[in-house]
């Protein structure tokens, strides 16, 4: 049976100035998880904020701490991150020759470990590792920005996990990160994904608006 569809709002669009304030408003509105997106200026074209930003916003939020990590290499940081508050820690496929080794590391620490692929990276990549992952992502654009415009060819991508994690019969979570709005959720959704992640479109406004963006984007409105 699916799963209810949740919310992963991305504190990369909220007001870095009054992180904690904005992580407890957003949570206030609706959030499901908090999606903290940790990028290193290596693995992707832009830095944003790392462990110790993590954990200085921990209490603000009672919800599960969903990293997304786009970094490389990506072992060497697990415990930081653990350390920091995380409840669910998920790597890149494309960031270095260890995924299995990876996922094994996160879960090790009794965390929920999940993985990412990049819109050039194909759902077969992901055929050997089902056992060990608890939440799959798919970026429906590219990573390293917030704003940007989703890519329609992974609605393909996420109707074939689909296939793969209900084949496994395992709890596997089906993320969507990137260009999702009310327009793109519903396409999303359709072709099974069941944990939205939104940036943009849940920061927008101001906190005054996020339960309504938060609605707009689950169909509630
Ligand atoms: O992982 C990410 C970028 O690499 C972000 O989570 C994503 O881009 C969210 O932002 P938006 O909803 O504005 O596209
Ligand atoms: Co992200």
């Amino acid at each position: 049976m699916r799963k209810p569809v949740r919310i992963a709002p991305s504190v990369l669009a909220a007001d870095f100035a009054k992180l904690g304030e904005e992580v407890a408003a957003i949570t206030a509105a609706g959030a499901d998880y908090i999606h903290l997106d940790i990028m290193d200026g290596h693995f992707v074209p832009n830095i944003s904020f790392g462990p110790a930003v993590t954990k200085s916003i921990r209490d603000y939020s009672d919800k599960p701490f969903d990293c997304h990590l786009m970094i490389s290499p990506f072992d060497p940081f697990v415990e930081e991150f653990v350390d920091a508050g995380a409840d669910i820690i998920t790597l890149h496929q494309e960031s270095g020759p260890h995924a299995h080794r990876s996922l094994q590391l996160v879960k090790s620490h009794g965390l929920k470990a999940g993985i990412s692929l990049n819109p050039a990276t194909p759902a077969s990549t992901l055929e050997h590792v089902m056992d060990e992952v608890d939440l799959i992502l798919v970026m429906s654009v590219n990573p390293g920005f917030g704003g940007q415009k989703f890519i329609a060819s992974q609605l393909d991508k996420i109707r074939t996990l689909r296939s793969m994690i209900d084949a496994s019969g395992r709890d596997i979570d089906l993320q969507v990160d990137g260009g999702i709005n009310a327009e793109t959720a519903p396409l999303v959704i359709e072709a099974g994904a069941d944990l939205l992640v939104a940036g943009s479109a849940a920061f927008k406004g101001g906190p005054s608006q996020y339960a309504e963006n938060i609605n707009l984007l689950l169909g509630r409105a």
